[in-house]
Order: C-alpha cells, then structure tokens, then sequence
C-alpha cells in the first residue's frame, strides 16, 4: 500500500490498485492497476467506449469502484473533491454566471470571502487569457473561451490534481493547438498531477509525461517513448 503524507500545493499521488468499474450489469474496467505520481502529467489514449471517461469518474470519486480501490494520497477516495478539479468536454459553465462568477465558485464553495474570490478569479481570468471577459456570459464566448473558462475555474482553487475528459475534443484545430500551449504553460506553474484523456495520439504526446493506451480488453498499456504510428497500433 502506497502512503504518502500530504503536502498542500503539491501534487497528489493516485492510486488505482485492482480497481473494477462499470454501470449496473455492465462491467467497463476490471483489475485497473495505475500509479500517477504527485505532479506527473498522464495522458490516457483509447478507442471509443473503451472506458478512458469510466476510468476518469473512478479517479474524480463521480463512480466507485466494485473492487479493488481507488486511493488519493494513501486515502480511499469517497467522492468528489475540490482537491481533485474535473475539466469536461462539454463545458460544465452556469449559463446564468458571469466568467468572473463561474470561476469563483470553486473558492464560493470553500468559504474564501469575497473579496480574496474576486482578487484569485480575476488573476486566473487573466492568466487564461480572458481579462476584459469577465462580466461577459458563457453563451457570449466561443468554445474556446469557455475552454479557457473551465481551466480558470478548475485551477483558481489550486487543486492538487487535475482530471481533464477531451477538454479540447470539440475545438477546432487552431483553438485546439492554442489551448494546448496555454495548458503546458499554465501546468509550469503549478504542481498539480494531471490526468488527461484524449482520442488525440499527437496531443498525447505532446502533453504527457507519460501516455497509457486503455485496450479494448481493459487494460492499461504503458506506450512512453513510443512513436505515433506505434500508439496508433496499439489502439
Ligand atoms: N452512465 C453509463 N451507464 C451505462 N453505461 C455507460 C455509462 N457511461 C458509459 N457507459 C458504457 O461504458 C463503456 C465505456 O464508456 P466510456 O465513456 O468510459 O468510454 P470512453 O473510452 O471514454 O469513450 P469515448 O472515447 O467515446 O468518450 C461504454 O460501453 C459505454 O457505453
């Protein structure tokens, strides 16, 4: 058993040890062994349906796991928390929420007083490239604005880990390119262990310290170091 003191604003450790996961009858992941290391950046490739979000939900504590355990520090993992930010494909925004709004929530939710929410919210608005944004309304900004929304509010809490589904799986290939450099920027400056699922072989590589291919049985190969027309096999 990993056990690992914690550390505020460092990375997190995770843990998948012989984790199963699956929705009522239906099994998805059996026997998941995976060890993320505080500050480390995994990406994890795979075809469609083959369980990256399932594996995603276990690690958020959105889904628990049916066997085996699901651990954060040394410490099973229970449900969601603030320590652990999600980032989704489809932008999880309030549409009734200014940006400034959206991105304090987060700190709203951890008691920090108003005036300490605005100052940090409005740091990260501007770090994400959206000072001028914030009064504005999720429905008034592109996808890749309210991309950089999420990034904002999933970052302004400083997580100690950060679980990204797609989060860029549905911009364009401009956008997309841009998102990436901010977020290779922005993960410079933080200590954060990522975990980042993609159908994207070249961001995988681009982004990950360590790239898993999840196989069409479950399994979760290591392709570190692989070239892309390898990973595209494996797949
Ligand atoms: N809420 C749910 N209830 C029942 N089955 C589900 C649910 N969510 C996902 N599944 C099933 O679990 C399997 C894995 O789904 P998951 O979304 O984890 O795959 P994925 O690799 O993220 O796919 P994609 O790349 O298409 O997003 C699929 O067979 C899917 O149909």
């Amino acid at each position: 058993m990993t056990t690992v003191t914690t550390t505020t604003g460092k990375g997190m450790r995770l843990v998948l040890a012989g984790a199963a996961l699956g929705y009522g009858a239906h099994p998805v992941l059996d026997e998941v062994r995976l060890e993320v290391a505080p500050g480390e950046v995994v990406v994890v490739v795979g075809s469609s349906g083959s369980g990256k979000s399932t594996l995603l939900r276990g690690l958020a504590g959105l889904l628990a796991p049916r066997a085996g355990r699901i651990l954060a520090d040394g410490a099973e993992v229970r449900g969601p928390s603030p320590d652990r930010a999600m980032i989704f494909q489809e932008d999880g925004l309030l549409p009734w929420r200014s940006v400034l709004r959206n991105v304090e929530l987060p700190l709203g939710i951890r008691g920090v007083g108003r005036a300490e929410r605005r100052r940090a919210a409005l740091t990260w608005i501007d770090r994400v490239g959206l000072a001028g944004f914030a009064d504005r309304l999720p429905r008034e900004l592109s996808g890749g604005m309210r991309q950089r929304v999420q990034l904002a509010r999933a970052l302004v809490g400083t997580p100690r880990a950060v679980l990204m589904d797609e989060p860029f799986g549905a911009l364009d290939a401009q956008t997309r390119a841009e998102m990436q450099r901010l977020l290779l920027d922005v993960l410079r400056d933080t200590a954060a262990t990522v975990v980042f699922v993609t159908h994207d072989v070249d961001e995988a590589l681009l982004l990950g310290d360590r790239v898993l291919v999840l196989g069409r049985t479950g399994g979760l190969r290591s392709l570190t170091g692989a070239t892309r027309e390898q990973i595209v096999k494996e797949l």
